[in-house]
């Protein structure tokens, strides 16, 4: 045998072909781990932003939205990161001076601007959508319907943002976005068939909407109740109808005006509280579509609106704000509107909320003859008492929770027809994971195409899995690599050798 000098010699490691196919191969794949991990870090987030104006009937509230630039196909991803609440009343309300709705916007649109990246601004679509306040003022006066648009679009259009539009809703779009936010935001869209979906329940201030699927609606019977969607590759058929005048500032109207048709001094009402009492004024009362043809001949100026705090009575007076008298459908809620079988749970949200969160009612697992009986010692608790309880509250609210509480009840069991079992399905909700319920997130979602018809392709691997794969193959190769240098590398050689 050599000397082991002359072995070491012979050696095939220390030849330079050797080392340098070694160095470059350990050089590749120290290249390959280190893009792999490079790609993997994540990289800074860029957003893409949107803004919607709900201009309501009580008020306007500016919503800004924010979504992963890439990933705007994928469903929850977009999420409400900022509202503004618009100080005063609703654009509606600016009929006889126009220009101070534009006005009304801007500080909110300030704020808008404070929260999008400045870079973001020109390219962030801004809408306006208007509900039940505008219908009823466009019903009324069309023209001065037609002077607020303007004047909003104007200082809207001067905003840095890009403004895509300012118009009414119609009832079913304000219904069936209020589904489309909820069910997003409640990830129900992109489950691969199955899973139920949830009713939306919304209660504005002059309109209020239902909107849910049922397996027995097909949308053949009443058509206009139907809006037929196809989303994440699911179709859905929704029922959905908004009730105008139905929101809880017109139904006072109505309730008063039911209660004062001969036109009395004194009106009493079963839903206000005891020793409450207010001078209002016939022609602000009746000043509404909702109810101008009833106002009474030869009534005076000025009525006192007493309260009498009587629960009961409360729900006679707004049961007869509901007709049932006829039904040209197989089945109705109320004012012969059709309405298919109730089916899965509900989310009640604007209105709803508010009302049910002060009264402590939120919890739909009471039994509805508990809350019925909790409402009506609310409501038969003197004016005086409730006032010193509550005196960070809003009076003009405060005087009115006996009543909107009396009405959502009255609503949802002898409008709707929930009953005891059903009503434990409602959930009364305010925000979904951080963003409100509301229209206004499903009709960004529409309009700027976020929600696909079908189901977008998904690569076999996430891509953070892929990496992760390319990484652990090139590490199981150094090692092999490596191992097979030091441990096995003399008998390596020496294998040629022996055959
Ligand atoms: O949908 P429309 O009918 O156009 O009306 P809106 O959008 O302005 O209606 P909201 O849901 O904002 O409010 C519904 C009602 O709830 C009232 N409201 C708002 N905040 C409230 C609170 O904290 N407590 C009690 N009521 C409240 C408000 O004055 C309205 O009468
Ligand atoms: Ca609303």
């Amino acid at each position: 045998p050599p000397p082991l000098s002359e072995m070491k010699e012979k050696n095939p490691w220390h030849t330079p072909a050797t080392i340098i196919i070694t160095v470059i191969f350990v050089i590749a794949i120290v290249a390959l781990v280190t893009v792999a991990v490079l790609q993997n870090k994540p990289l800074p987030p860029k957003y893409k932003y949107g803004i919607v104006l709900d201009a309501g009937s009580s008020h306007t509230a500016l919503y800004i939205y924010e979504w992963p630039a890439e990933k705007d196909n994928n469903t929850g991803r977009v999420e409400q990161t900022h509202s503004c609440k618009v100080k005063g009343p609703g654009i509606s309300s600016y009929a006889s001076s126009p220009l101070k709705a534009g006005e009304s916007l801007k500080v909110c649109l300030q704020e808008a601007e404070q929260w999008v990246p400045n870079k973001r601004h020109q390219e962030t679509p801004l809408y306006l959508g208007a509900t039940a306040g505008m219908r009823l003022l466009n019903m009324e006066n069309s023209l001065a319907s037609d002077q607020v648009f303007q004047a909003v679009a104007a200082t809207l259009q001067k905003s840095p943002f890009s403004f895509q539009g300012a118009r009414i809703l119609s009832g079913q779009e304000e219904g069936a976005y209020g589904w489309v936010t909820v069910n997003y935001l409640d990830d129900r869209l992109t489950q691969v068939c199955g899973l139920e979906t949830t009713g939306a329940l919304d209660l504005g201030g002059a309109s209020t909407q239902i909107s849910f699927v049922s397996s027995s609606y097909d949308g053949s019977e009443s058509p206009s109740n139907s809006v037929s969607f196809r989303l994440y590759g699911n179709n859905y058929n929704l029922y959905t109808h908004s009730f105008l005048c139905y929101g809880k500032d017109q139904v006072l109207r109505l309730a008063l005006a039911h209660l004062s048709q001969s036109g009395q001094s004194t009106v009493e009402d079963p839903c206000f509280h005891p020793n409450f009492t207010e001078s209002k004024n016939y022609s602000v009362l009746y000043d509404s579509p909702c109810v101008s043809d009833r106002k009474p001949h030869g009534a005076p100026v000025a009525f006192t609106h007493k309260g009498t705090g009587n629960f009961s009575l409360c729900q006679q007076v707004l049961k007869n704000v509901f007709n049932f008298s006829h039904c040209p459908y197989s089945q109705c809620s109320f004012n012969g509107v059709f309405q298919p079988d109730l089916q899965g749970t509900f989310g009640a949200f604007s209105a709803y909320y508010f009302v049910m969160n002060f009264l402590n009612l939120t919890d739909t697992a009471i039994p509805l003859e508990t809350v019925k009986e909790k409402l009506a010692t609310y409501c038969s608790t003197p004016w005086p008492q409730i006032t010193q309880q509550h005196k960070d509250v809003k009076l003009k609210y405060l005087a009115e929770y006996c009543f909107s509480g009396t009405y959502i009840l009255t609503l949802l069991t002898e409008g709707y027809n929930f009953n005891s079992d059903s009503y434990s399905n409602i959930r009364f909700i305010k925000k979904i994971k951080g963003s409100d319920a509301g229209w206004t997130l499903g009709y960004m979602l529409n309009l700027t195409n976020m929600i696909p018809a079908e189901a977008p392709d998904t690569p076999p691997l996430p891509y953070a899995g892929y990496v992760s794969i390319v990484t652990i193959i090139a590490l199981v190769l150094v090692i092999i690599f490596a191992l097979c240098l030091y441990r096995f590398w003399p008998r390596c050689p020496k294998q040629p050798q022996i055959i």
